[in-house]
């Protein structure tokens, strides 16, 4: 396993946001992270990326917490695409993308021919290519999706953690973005855990998923096992029929609320 919680809680005064979460991925894993708004999810994934410290537990890298290593470190083996990243700067794509290499390079250091052809090669992978000198403030909500996420892919890291990244997205994006991921995950033997809203893409991606309900991990297994009628009864408080087409398939009717 590369990045485990072990025992994880977190709390904000008195209020306990996350509580005794263990989870890990393992190399070429896509983990799934689903739950109700204001489960946890951002907030485990927060914690995961090692930007704020649990109240309780710790996050592993490899067998070292996390808090122990250094930022620059981290940022080197774990990459972070947080919920539209908002940006009061208007970079061009492909300075977005080099900020991808900064964890890699020595302070001040110009770029190397290493990070140049890396950008060019994540750009062509992510067919982003054609608009690396775009301002990124001009690209639409899934062109800048697909950016954050090509950042993500230049700093090669070991372990991406996507914070709803399909979010806003037209279901031809959903799919291609969860696509890019999946094949890139599986191409360079890294891991990913995902916090995805939409049941189906989650079974359709994710080799495993992770329930979380009230800051806790209510469930865990595959697609199959977890993305359940019951599940999704207790959970999500929706009566939802189930279809097993060739792999999970939830169906969910105005008139289903249970
Ligand atoms: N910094 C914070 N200070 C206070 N409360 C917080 C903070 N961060 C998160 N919370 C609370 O923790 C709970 C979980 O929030 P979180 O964003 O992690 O849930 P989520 O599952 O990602 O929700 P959503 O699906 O709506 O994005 C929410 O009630 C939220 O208000």
């Amino acid at each position: 396993m590369i990045l485990r919680a072990q025992g994880v809680g977190w709390d904000v005064g008195s209020r306990r946001i996350l509580d005794d979460v263990d989870l890990a991925v393992a190399p070429g894993e896509v983990v799934g992270l689903i739950g109700p708004n204001g489960s946890g999810k951002s907030s485990l994934l927060r914690l995961l990326a090692g930007l704020g410290k649990p109240s309780r537990g710790s996050v592993r890298l490899d067998e070292t917490n996390i808090e122990k290593l250094p930022r620059r470190r981290v940022a080197q083996r774990v990459a972070f695409v947080e919920q539209a990243a908002v940006t009061d700067q208007n970079p061009r794509v492909v300075d977005v993308l080099a900020l991808g290499r900064t964890p890699h390079r020595r302070t001040w250091a110009v770029g190397s021919a290493w990070d140049r052809q890396i950008v060019q090669t994540v750009a062509r992978e992510t067919e982003i290519d054609g608009m690396l000198d775009e301002r990124y403030g001009s690209l639409s909500g899934g062109e800048r999706q697909r950016v954050q996420i090509a950042r993500a892919f230049v700093q090669e890291p070991e372990v991406m953690i996507l914070d709803e990244p399909t979010n806003h997205l037209d279901i031809k994006y959903q799919l291609s973005l969860l696509e890019l991921v999946s094949t890139h995950v599986r191409s360079t033997d890294a891991s990913a855990i995902i916090a995805v809203h939409d049941l189906n893409l989650a079974a359709m991606f994710c080799d495993r998923i992770i329930v979380l309900a009230g800051g806790r991990v209510v469930g865990e297994g595959t697609p199959g096992d977890t993305i359940t009628e019951k599940v999704i009864g207790e959970v999500f408080d929706v009566r939802a029929r189930i279809v097993d087409d060739d792999g999970v398939w939830v169906r969910v009717g105005r008139a289903d609320y249970a």
